[in-house]
């Protein structure tokens, strides 16, 4: 595995890539969540690529920049077992040389909404690090969580909408689905800020998920008073929302999408969960989860 640090080492590490090459972009502390991307390029590319760096340009000013976990060597090793064939590990100044950029992203409507309502400016900075990483690593193929599933969307719409090609063709977003803990937390960089009372209580987001999917086969009334009912008393709640898969309004029937934001104690996390929403009118109001097809989830101390 090859440690590329500035743009000089990536454009040789690069070149020395031969085949569809695979990009998973993380902010490091890399867990098993991380892992399932870089499964998932090792499982279809012929190169992957691992880029690190905590990118100040999403970061609001009252957030957790500074104290943002930083592993190099631990996410190195776990790169390295996992296959990995290069790791871009850029410095600030590499990826924004003379500063933050004036010139950025906009991520239009859908970036204002949801985690853009929370964190201003959120969006423009992802979407403008994700495409100067598209271009300085030229990948064919790029893997990104459905544990942040707004941003799945929006790169996705950023790639479409503004052309984003390598070798001449499209480069494809690959979606994957959210590893959890096996209580049903999802795996989060920032579940490590969490005190053992606090890490109790995030099980408030999966377990809401769980039953608002449960509940979904009565409607979307239903599906969104039952999550609510879980996280009431549980954490300090920023949005609670069910829509249809590509965020847009919520279906009366068929698949949807329930996404949640809390804060537990000073730490913010989100989760959301596939809902099929009133598909089976002959389930019953209670023990119709096998019929629903939705799994039962884990059990949940609180
Ligand atoms: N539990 C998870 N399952 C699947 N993908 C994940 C999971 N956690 C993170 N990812 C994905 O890994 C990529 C890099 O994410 P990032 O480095 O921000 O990790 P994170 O754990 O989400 O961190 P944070 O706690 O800061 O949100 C993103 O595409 C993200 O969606
Ligand atoms: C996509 C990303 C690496 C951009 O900094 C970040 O938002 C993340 O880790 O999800
Ligand atoms: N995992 C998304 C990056 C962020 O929350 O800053």
């Amino acid at each position: 595995m090859i440690l590329a640090r500035d743009e000089a080492e990536l454009h040789t590490v690069r070149s020395g890539l031969s085949g569809v090459v695979g990009v998973v972009m993380t902010m490091g502390a890399l867990h098993d969540g991380h892992r399932a991307l870089i499964a998932a390029a090792r499982g279809s590319c012929d190169a992957v690529l691992v880029t690190i760096f905590v990118n100040p340009l999403q970061f609001g000013p009252s957030e957790d920049l500074d104290r943002y976990p930083r592993t190099l060597d631990a996410d190195l090793a776990l790169c390295e077992a996992a296959g990995v064939d290069a790791v871009f590990a850029p410095t600030v100044d590499t990826v924004y040389p003379g500063g933050l950029p004036a010139v950025r992203v906009n991520p239009g409507p859908l970036g204002r909404e949801l985690e853009g309502a929370s964190r201003p400016g959120f969006f423009d900075g992802v979407l403008t690090v994700v495409l100067k990483l598209l271009h300085l690593t030229r990948p064919h193929r790029a893997y990104f969580g459905e544990k942040d599933y707004q941003q799945l969307a929006l790169v996705r719409r950023m790639v479409r909408d503004l052309t984003v090609r390598t070798d001449g063709a499209a480069v494809e977003i690959v979606g994957v689905p959210t590893i959890r803990e096996p209580d049903g937390l999802a795996r989060s960089s920032r579940n490590g800020y969490l005190s053992t009372m606090e890490r109790t209580a995030a099980l408030a987001l999966s377990a809401a998920l769980f039953a608002g999917a449960r509940a979904a086969a009565h409607g979307p009334d239903a599906a969104l008073a039952a999550a609510r009912s879980v996280l009431d008393g549980a954490v300090e709640l920023d949005y609670l929302v069910l829509t249809d898969p590509d965020l847009g309004p919520a279906p009366a029937r068929g698949p949807g999408r329930l996404l949640v934001a809390a804060r537990v104690g000073t730490t913010r996390l989100i989760d959301n969960m596939a809902v099929t929403v009133g598909h089976d009118p002959a389930v019953p109001t209670t023990g119709g989860d096998a019929a629903a097809g939705v799994p039962a989830g884990p059990s949940v101390a609180s």
